[in-house]
């Protein structure tokens, strides 16, 4: 192994402690805390680790969080009146709904009616074009996340090749058009790019987030590029991401660690859009380039 290891894990405490310093200030502007709401349906039973966290973290950082779990049969329309009895709630910022939804939902129309403006998962439409054409909306957390780790590692990003593999919506095209927003060349590769070693080879700056374990091998990299692995694949030796690490170490000047990588940066980054959100609503002045 001769890349430096990237500490999300470390990074995204100093996050936290940063959102967490702002929120006296709102709550003195205000008279209350930033709210957070967290809605669960079923018992997917790593969702419920994840959604556990994300309660604790919240409240950690001086947050209000209301978590609402409901029972895998529930049917699209309780799950849509939710949503709205939430837009409407004064004292909720930010509304994330733990996907997956269970199959007879149609998660489409339930990231839709979310008020735009509390989306702090950044996955209603209207956030999304927000982010393609330029103007304040909400980011995904996780591509946000993965920005930080990398202007963090590199400084300006200005002019680098950068290489996206995978082109979900929630990862890989908001990832794209972050890079893109930040001057880097922006090739956006998946699952079924024929040769991708090809356009590895140039890559500066790789993001994997196809959702394969070892999908990525340390021999089509360019050496000293950095590594961003998204992944998060349970096997059964573990959790691993869709980097092969080991050989991938031996290359890459730096590379994200599954776990203690990415993972912790996401939700760190959604208290900071929840932070965000509240200081938005109320009309609160916050420097946002400062957190
Ligand atoms: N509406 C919505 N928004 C999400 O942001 C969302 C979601 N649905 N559904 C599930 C995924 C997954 N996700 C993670 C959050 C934290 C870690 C995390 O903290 N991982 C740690 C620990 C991993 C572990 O031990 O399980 C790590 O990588 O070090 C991982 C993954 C948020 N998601």
């Amino acid at each position: 192994m001769s890349a430096a290891s990237i500490d999300g894990k470390a990074f995204a405490a100093g996050l936290r402690a940063r959102i967490a310093e702002r929120v006296p200030t709102f709550r003195k502007a205000t008279g209350r805390a930033p709210g957070l709401a967290v809605v669960l349906v079923g018992e997917d039973p790593a969702s419920a680790v994840y959604v556990r966290s994300k309660g604790k973290q919240t409240r950690e950082a001086g947050m209000e969080s209301f978590e609402h779990k409901l029972p895998a049969d529930t049917d699209q329309a309780t799950l849509l009146s939710l949503v709205e009895q939430l837009n409407m709630d004064p004292a909720v910022d930010g509304i994330l709904v733990q996907l997956p939804l269970p199959a007879h939902i149609d998660a489409d129309e339930v990231l839709l009616r979310i008020d735009p403006d509390k989306d702090v998962d950044g996955f209603h439409p209207v956030n999304a074009g927000r982010l393609a054409t330029g103007l304040p909306g909400f980011v995904p957390c996780t591509p946000l996340g993965c920005l930080m780790l990398l202007e963090d590692r590199l400084g300006d990003l200005s002019g680098l090749d950068a290489v996206v593999v995978g082109r979900s919506n929630i990862v890989g095209k908001p990832m794209a058009a972050l890079l893109t927003a930040k001057s880097c060349t922006v090739t956006v590769a998946h699952s079924r790019t024929h040769n991708l070693p090809h356009y590895l080879r140039h890559a500066d700056i790789v993001v994997a987030a196809v959702g394969r374990p070892h999908f990525v091998k340390g021999e089509w990299l360019k050496p000293g590029a950095t590594v961003i692995d998204v992944g998060i694949n349970r096997t059964e030796n573990g959790l691993t991401g869709d980097v092969d690490f080991d050989s991938a170490a031996s290359v890459a000047g730096a590379i994200t660690p599954v776990p203690g990588g990415v993972g912790p940066m996401t939700i760190a980054v959604l208290l900071r859009n929840t932070l965000v959100a509240a200081h938005r609503r109320e009309g609160v002045a916050l420097e946002e380039g400062d957190i």
